[in-house]
């Protein structure tokens, strides 16, 4: 017989401000873990953005706060997604979704949202879902 089937793997990356992405993050590794998933859930401080190119699938969980500002805990991840000697297709065996934390009584609702979906885009990166949670 071929060699055992691997679990697929997956990496939760959250960037919250007061708790509540990660709150969401560490509930969507539970669900991922319980359907067959190995799972690994971590802050995006804790994370090297060197890393990603290899992954296979990453979801991101992050939270709009300030006024449409991304969370503290993203800006040195940010900083380097948005260096320029980054080829285009950086990324581009990585296949990722986007879990936006967002209150829609403010002007720039979710829009960490559509910024995280554009650095990614931008790398070659293939978005399988983008979903607004409010
Ligand atoms: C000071 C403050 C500013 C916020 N600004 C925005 C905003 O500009 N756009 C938005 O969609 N949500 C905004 N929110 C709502 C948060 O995104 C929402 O409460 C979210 O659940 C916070 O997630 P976190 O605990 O992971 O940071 C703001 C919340 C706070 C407390």
């Amino acid at each position: 017989m071929g060699k055992m089937e691997e679990q697929p793997k997956l990496l939760i990356l959250y960037a919250s401000q007061t708790g509540n992405a990660m709150d969401a993050a560490e509930r969507l590794g539970r669900e991922a873990e319980r359907r067959g998933c190995s799972v690994t859930v971590l802050s995006v401080d804790q994370f090297d953005a060197g890393l990603l190119p290899p992954l296979k699938i990453v979801i991101f969980v992050v939270s709009t706060t300030g006024q449409g500002d991304s969370p503290d805990s993203m800006k040195v991840f940010w900083r380097f997604l948005l260096q320029r000697n980054l080829s285009q297709q950086w990324l581009k065996q990585v296949q990722y979704a986007v879990f936006g934390l967002g209150d829609s009584g403010y002007q720039k609702y979710n829009v960490i949202i559509s910024r995280a979906l554009f650095t990614l885009g931008n790398y070659g990166a293939y978005a399988i879902n983008i979903i607004p949670i409010h």
